[in-house]
């Protein structure tokens, strides 16, 4: 995989990183659409913000179980980025991974140029964008901001990091509860803490947190977190009684959402609708030459499915291969019949 590090960050447009095609988000659509860029015969520059590949799925769940991705009974959703990355991989996609997309426009020869707020600059034949919800941050634990780093974590990339710990799961959705789940073979000691006794969690979910006789902590909060170097312990509060205790903890999960953004793609001139980008059945966006696909797009009947999305962006990188090459055809050809 060939992670861009050394960029050019000058303003000049000289330097600028030539592309066919750059993809804005490295989420699954971003990387399955690096994918048919290549398969067309196109060059492409993958921009994320995070320092990773994988979008939702490597930040927010990627020990879990995957079902309804087509060929694939159940797929870890680790194991599905790392099989989209080789996928793509043949082709050379070139990734630049901890930059946000800042800043569009058009050079005189109508190719759109983005500017990272890292100061590299991509001149592209056509953008694809894929990204997702936006950059999404996590809801931050009220008591827990000092011990960021020091056993408060928001994501559980890697459970083997906190094996033999006692952890506080703090949440009632999914993934606190799937992280619950996750960690309780590792762990000393895994309780779930939530606000009141209702959980967004899937029903199941929720079944087999108890059925690993996980302790859920109901109508609580975690007030207050106790340690000196590193976390050691966490303090409990009933809401309504406000009676509290203390109770050990190495690791405390912040499992309370997250504030999705669209940050600076908000300010590109696109026409957005409900806060995601209007795209026509080409999934081509308002503007020359840039196309969207995945969760961020808008039109009647959208689903926002990782299939959906799949979908989405070889419609967008077709129609974008027709737009860098007018001489070229709409439709790729079966994979079948090209030889790698
Ligand atoms: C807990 C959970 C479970 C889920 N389970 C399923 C499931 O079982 N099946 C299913 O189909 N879907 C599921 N989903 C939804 C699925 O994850 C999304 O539909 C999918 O990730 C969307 O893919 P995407 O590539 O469009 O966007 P994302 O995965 O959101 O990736 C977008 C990427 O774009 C980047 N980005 C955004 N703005 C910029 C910018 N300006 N510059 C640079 N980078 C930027 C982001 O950092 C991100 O990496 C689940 C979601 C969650 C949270």
């Amino acid at each position: 995989m060939s992670v861009l590090t050394d960029v050019p960050t000058s303003t000049d447009e000289s330097r600028a990183i030539e592309t066919d095609i750059l993809i804005v988000g490295a989420g699954p659509a971003g990387l399955y659409g690096a994918y048919y860029a290549g398969f067309r015969g196109l060059s492409v520059t993958v921009m994320d913000v995070l320092p990773q590949c994988g979008g939702q799925i490597s930040a927010m769940y990627p020990e879990k179980p995957i079902f309804d991705i087509a060929g694939f009974p159940a797929v870890r959703g680790r194991d599905l980025v790392d099989n989209l990355v080789a996928q793509a991989e043949p082709y050379g996609p070139r990734y630049l991974l901890g930059h946000r997309a800042a800043e569009l426009s058009h050079g005189a020869d109508g190719r759109p140029v983005v500017r990272s707020d890292q100061g590299a600059t991509v001149r592209a034949g056509a953008v694809v964008i894929t990204g997702g919800v936006g950059t999404f941050t996590p809801r931050p634990l009220p008591a827990g901001e000092d011990y960021l780093g020091r056993g408060q974590v928001y994501f559980v990339p890697d459970p083997a990091a906190h094996t033999g710990h006692d952890v506080v799961v703090v949440g009632g959705g999914d993934s606190a509860f799937d992280w619950a789940a996750v960690l309780s073979p590792v762990a000393r000691s895994v309780r779930l803490v939530h606000r009141t006794g209702r959980f967004r969690a899937h029903g199941a979910t929720v079944d087999k947190v108890r059925a690993l006789g996980i302790e859920i902590v109901t109508d609580s909060e975690v007030s207050a977190l106790h340690g000196t170097a590193r976390l050691e312990q966490v303090e409990i509060r009933h809401r309504t009684t406000k009676d509290t205790r203390l109770v050990p903890a190495q690791t405390v999960v912040a499992a309370l959402g997250f504030l999705a953004d669209l940050g600076p793609l908000q300010n590109w001139g696109l026409t957005l609708q409900a806060r995601r980008i209007a795209v026509d059945t080409h999934m081509a966006t308002n503007l020359p030459r840039v196309f969207a696909a995945g969760d961020i797009t808008d039109y009647p009947g959208k689903v926002r499915l990782i299939s959906v999305g799949f979908g989405e962006v070889a419609t967008a990188v077709n129609n974008a291969t027709t737009v860098i090459d007018p001489e070229a055809a709409l439709f790729p050809g079966h994979s079948t019949e090209k030889e790698n």
